[in-house]
């Protein structure tokens, strides 16, 4: 990939190699216009990154690619990543042991080994259906009349309202905020609902090289229009056409489409952004893996579903027991994740060792720590009032997309990339109207 340093005139910038910079750039290279991308680091892919670590494949935090999102399944060769799936359930570490439940989403509750659950009642089960029944409608249904309708409640009030208690509330939860980064139940319960219809639709993965194959995929063909460690520092709007200014010079374009995270599109483009929420992940090789609870379903999420948590850790996975690829033969990858709140200290790498141990069965000695991402600016929160998009036009000639636009995920990217894409495409097309 090329490296800025001389004045660059385009069609169209675009600033940012994230997942939403990168589709929107392919959606206007194949409409046939000239686009440069510009990108502050030495990679495409932005929070989709890994790394390769004494053998291990280790993602810039524990993330996960769901093949149900409608964007994956169109713009995507999914095939081509060789997923390799999580299962469908959930470890729940309660006072009284472990307990292997189906996923509280996918299997909404009824199937499987929760309803046969000594630690769940069937109106614990009957309550979550309640809560959870708008997500197995169709897709159009549940963003056209169930997001207006609820768009105004938070997942703990809605969760009140239709009575989910008990061990399946405290799991939902827990499960939840490891999705969400946000253990306080204020995120909308419409985009709970939303992304309890993709866990039911699909079997959340990961690509055999690793999350950064995804970001590479939609990178193919574009190599030689991204710039890299090209950091954009300002835009320039007095002009008929935008400027972009970087530390090698100014770059002048007819469009250009601001593909950052949230904070900085405000700084660039004055785009009002979501509160971030923060996580902390952390990676260990095993070598010893003899007594752990997940053996039924290796490589299952571990989450502690006691009344009062021992630990730091929403969730806690043998990653390598559901994608081999991850660990060199032999060896275990071990990642538990924690959410970080604004001002509060990350948890030690002990503490989120002996929790992380204390959740999959195993003991915590022998674990190599491998890496440790602390991440304030994972995602964007995604508060009440709902909104499924935000508008992507600031004005003539500067459009932003990212997933602060759209929904905080691999999906909500994609699309605001696309969106990003048809205004400018719209634009020119009504300029040449206007010549013609
Ligand atoms: C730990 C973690 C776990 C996650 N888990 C999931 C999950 O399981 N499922 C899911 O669907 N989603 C998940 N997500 C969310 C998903 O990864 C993001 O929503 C998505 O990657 C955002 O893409 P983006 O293109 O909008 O932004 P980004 O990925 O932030 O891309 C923005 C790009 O802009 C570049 N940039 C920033 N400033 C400048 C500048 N001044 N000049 C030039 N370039 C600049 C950045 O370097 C970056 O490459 C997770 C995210 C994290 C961090």
């Amino acid at each position: 990939m090329g490296r800025a340093g001389r004045e660059v005139e385009a069609d169209v910038v675009v600033v940012g190699a994230g997942l939403a910079g990168l589709r929107c750039a392919r959606v206007l290279v194949d409409a046939g216009l000239d686009v440069v991308v510009l990108e502050a680091t030495d990679r495409v892919g932005g929070r989709v990154r890994t790394d390769r670590v004494d053998g291990f494949l280790v993602d810039h935090g524990f993330q996960l690619l769901n093949p149900a999102y409608p964007a994956v399944r169109r713009w995507v060769d999914v095939d081509a990543l060789a997923l390799q799936a999580f299962p469908a359930g959930v470890l729940a570490r309660t006072e009284q042991g472990a307990e292997l439940l189906a996923d509280p989403l996918r299997e909404l509750g009824l199937t499987g080994r929760t309803a046969r659950s000594v630690a769940v009642r069937p109106r614990e089960v009957l309550a979550l259906l309640r809560w959870a029944r708008p997500a197995v409608g169709r897709g159009r249904e549940l963003a056209d009349r169930v997001v207006p309708r609820r768009g105004d409640l938070t997942l703990r009030d809605s969760l009140d309202r239709a009575g989910v208690h008990g061990l399946l509330r405290r799991v939902l939860e827990r499960f939840l905020a490891g999705v969400l980064l946000d253990a306080s139940g204020a995120t909308a319960d419409a985009y709970a609902l939303l992304l309890a219809r993709t866990f039911a639709t699909g079997t959340p993965a990961l690509p055999a090289d690793g999350m950064a194959a995804l970001p590479a995929q939609l990178a193919a063909g574009l190599e030689d229009r991204v710039r890299l460690r090209c950091p954009v520092e300002g835009i320039d709007t007095s002009r008929d056409e935008p400027v972009l200014l970087t530390a090698d010079g100014a770059t002048r374009a007819r469009h250009v489409v601001v593909a950052t995270d949230g904070a900085t599109a405000h700084r660039l483009a004055g785009t009002p952004t979501p509160s971030p929420r923060g996580v902390v992940t952390q990676w260990w090789a095993v070598d010893d893996l003899a007594g752990r609870r997940d053996a039924l379903a290796p490589g299952v999420l571990a989450v502690d579903a006691r009344t009062r948590p021992t630990g730091p850790a929403v969730n806690a996975a043998v990653v390598s027991s559901a994608a081999p690829s991850y660990a060199p033969a032999g060896r275990h990858l071990v990642q538990a994740s924690a959410v970080v709140g604004p001002g509060a200290a990350p948890p030690s790498e002990g503490r989120m060792r002996r929790h992380a141990a204390d959740l999959l069965g195993l003991a915590d000695t022998g674990w190599g720590e491998l890496a440790r991402h602390e991440l304030p600016r994972a995602l964007p929160a995604q508060p009440v009032p709902f909104a499924v998009r935000r508008p992507v036009v600031v004005r003539p000639g500067l459009v932003v997309c990212g997933d602060h636009r759209d929904t905080a995920s691999i999906q909500g990217a994609l699309v605001s990339g696309q969106r990003a894409a048809r205004a400018v495409l719209g634009s020119r097309d009504r300029d040449r109207a206007d010549h013609a």
